[in-house]
């Protein structure tokens, strides 16, 4: 008997469907807190109501300025939530130091700059291998997997598979721009830059993960790719929240995740 999708249905697609998790980045919520300086909206509250609708783990990145998850939402995430906590962070040692304390279930090593609005690129692994190399040990050594934020490259790929990181977050974020701007040529490129880089990530034996600037109408060709695992979402899904609650939301999101990967199986797709 095919065991039951979220909805509650009997589902063949159920059962073969390729796994595919959402990790929910709770930032945003600390960014409206911190416009008052206040304790509400709780950040933590946040990350049970997306647990509540569906999330499989819960991403919060703990920037070096701190303008939006603190020190102390990271100590009260790690002891109170009921889910996998994915630290994002830069590699720093000030930072390793706090992800030893902690012990999250994952670090995600994410470029960093003061000025910047929000992330800008991948992590230039291919630069940094000397560095990232024993940076990752530490963390792995401490129990943690580690992921890489980088651009769907190649040879970033490589370099990764060098450092020995468990797990690639494919940037999304130039992908999710250019479907803003109705570049159905540029989509269409960056979708199949995607599907390559996840197929020779996972030939590498990495772990593949996406996210970035992830929407209702631009998740479905991402999570067609079987090789994602995970896909971490939050900015928009913190918006919605806004107009119909943060559960809803991710209900929805996870909805549409599952219908992409239906569609996948349903085409036969899947064993690409
Ligand atoms: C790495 C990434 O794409 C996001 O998870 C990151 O957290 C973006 O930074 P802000 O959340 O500060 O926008
Ligand atoms: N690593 C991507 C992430 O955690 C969420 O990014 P966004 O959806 O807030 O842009």
């Amino acid at each position: 008997m095919p065991a039951p999708n979220k909805s509650g249905k009997s589902s063949t697609a159920a059962v073969r469907r390729a796994p595919l998790r959402l990790g929910v980045n709770i930032d945003h919520v600390a960014t409206l807190r911190n416009a008052r300086g206040g304790v509400h909206p709780d950040p933590l509250r946040a990350a049970h109501l997306a647990i509540e609708g569906g999330a499989d783990g819960i991403t919060a990145h703990l920037r070096e300025d701190r303008r939006h998850i603190s020190d102390t939402d990271i100590t009260r995430l790690k002891n109170e939530l009921t889910r996998p906590l994915n630290l994002e962070m830069a590699a720093t040692d000030e930072m390793l130091k706090i992800a030893i304390r902690h012990v999250p279930n994952a670090c995600c090593l994410v470029p960093e700059r003061r000025e910047e609005r929000t992330t800008e690129g991948g992590l230039d692994v291919r630069g940094s291998v000397k560095t990232l190399k024993p940076f990752v040990a530490k963390l792995q050594d401490a129990g943690i997997r580690v992921s890489l934020f980088i651009e769907p490259d190649i040879k970033t790929i490589e370099a990764a598979a060098k450092v020995g990181a468990d797990i690639v977050e494919l940037h999304t974020g130039r992908y999710c721009n250019l479907a803003l701007e109705h570049d159905a040529a540029g989509v269409a490129r960056e979708i199949e830059r995607h599907a390559t880089a996840a197929r020779a990530a996972a030939a590498a034996g990495l772990e593949v993960h996406a996210g970035h600037g992830l929407t209702y109408n631009t998740v479905k060709p991402i999570a067609e790719m079987p090789e994602i695992v995970e896909l971490n979402i939050g900015h928009f899904l913190i918006g919605e929240a806004i107009f119909g609650g943060l559960s809803g939301a991710v209900r929805r999101m996870r909805l549409l995740m599952d219908e992409a990967r239906d569609d996948v199986l349903r085409s036969g797709r899947s064993d690409r």
